[in-house]
């Protein structure tokens, strides 16, 4: 239904609170019907966004469109925007139906197409026979999926969820991600996703925003900004554990002014391979292990290998970089320098990424 609506358009964003620089001069589109995931460690501005295209807040400086039209002027209940909050914000004395209810009555929707929606919403998320229960009667999973639905009802153009997942296990994690999947799927409605999960950063968006210090730094499909990070920042944010760095190249070659970058994943154990090194710890994780190793110059790596390596704390190794995944960076900028095998074959595909700093 509203698949080609719920665009939205930030322009030189701008907000501090006091002396601090929440965000600065951020350029972002979400395309209508997009599934945005925005990601950025504690601090870097992510709520800050949703406050202000929820309207809860003012930007010092920018615009916000959506649909094209400059919504400064309007207030946030008439934001056609949903916003849905990690810690749930339940009306604890309201039922499930009350809590769906509510917003509906403060719009003043008529009683039976309340009931309707509050009906409808609640079956989307397999809670339609809790609708007589209160908050503190429900799990922490129960009580997510009425913040979903309580959102839901509003049919709103634009859903702005900020870590609606944080706060479950898991599985109710894996679970819920899979229902809010299928929600965006069924209803195409744009949605805006922050959060700090690796997993979910990677599966949930059609397109990932990496924000850091309330700056930008990219844009695009999340595979994309995996293998060709745009910046250091990105390059050490992104993968768990994240891209090993080394400041001038060192063991992976001398490259002086430039910073070479390889994913843990990109190491081979390989009895030939070039690098020496000693295991310094074994993180054994079932299906995968990590191993922490150190080379005779001091840099650490982080190998990531199957979980039958049969190597123990204080064994030596060797490691084989895959030139194909060597990744180099400007060390004084942080941008990304290309690598050969990108600039052959891969020109342009890093058009729509964000390069700004
Ligand atoms: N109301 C406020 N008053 C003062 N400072 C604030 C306020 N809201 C946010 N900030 C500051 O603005 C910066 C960005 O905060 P924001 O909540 O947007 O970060 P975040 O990326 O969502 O973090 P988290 O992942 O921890 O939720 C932080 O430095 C924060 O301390």
């Amino acid at each position: 239904m509203s698949a080609d609506r719920g665009a939205i358009r930030l322009e030189g964003l701008t907000k501090a609170y006091g002396s601090v620089t929440a965000l600065h001069d951020v350029d972002l589109e979400v395309r209508a019907g997009e599934l945005l995931t925005l990601v950025g460690p504690s601090g870097s501005g992510k709520s800050t966004i949703l406050r202000l295209v929820a309207g809860l807040d003012r930007p010092d400086s920018g615009r916000i469109l959506v649909d094209g039209t400059d919504v400064a002027q309007v207030p946030p209940h008439r934001r056609a925007v949903a916003m849905v909050f990690q810690d749930y914000a339940l009306y604890p004395h309201l039922t499930v139906r009350g809590n769906l209810l509510f917003g509906l009555r403060v719009r003043r929707v008529p009683r039976a197409e309340a009931d309707r929606r509050a009906r409808a919403a609640a079956e989307r998320l397999g809670i339609a026979d809790l609708l007589d229960r209160y908050p503190d009667q429900m799990s922490g999973g129960q009580r997510q999926r009425v913040a979903l639905a309580r959102a839901l009802v509003r049919e709103p153009t634009v859903y702005l969820l900020d870590e609606p997942l944080a706060s479950l296990d898991a599985q109710l994690r894996f679970a819920t991600r899979a229902d809010l999947l299928a929600v965006h799927r069924d209803l195409g409605t744009t949605m805006v996703h922050v959060t700090h999960d690796q997993a979910e950063a990677m599966t949930l968006g059609d397109r990932l925003a990496v924000l850091h210090a309330g700056r930008l730094h990219q844009v695009g499909p999340p595979q994309q900004v995996y293998d060709e990070p745009a910046d250091l920042v990105v390059a050490g944010f992104l993968g768990s554990p994240p891209m090993n760095l080394v400041a001038g190249g060192g063991i992976f070659g001398e490259a002086p002014g430039l910073t070479v970058g390889v994913r843990p994943e990109d190491l081979a154990l390989d009895p030939d391979g070039p690098i020496e090194a000693t295991v310094e710890a074994v993180e054994a994780l079932g299906s995968e292990a990590i191993l922490l190793t150190r080379c005779p110059d001091g840099t650490r790596l982080a190998v990531r290998t199957g979980p039958r390596h049969g190597l123990r704390a204080g064994a030596g190794l060797r490691l084989r970089p895959d030139p194909q995944r060597m990744h180099r960076f400007d060390t004084e900028t942080g941008q990304r320098r290309a690598s050969v095998a990108e600039t052959g074959q891969r020109r342009g595909s890093v058009a729509e990424t964000g390069r700004r700093r």
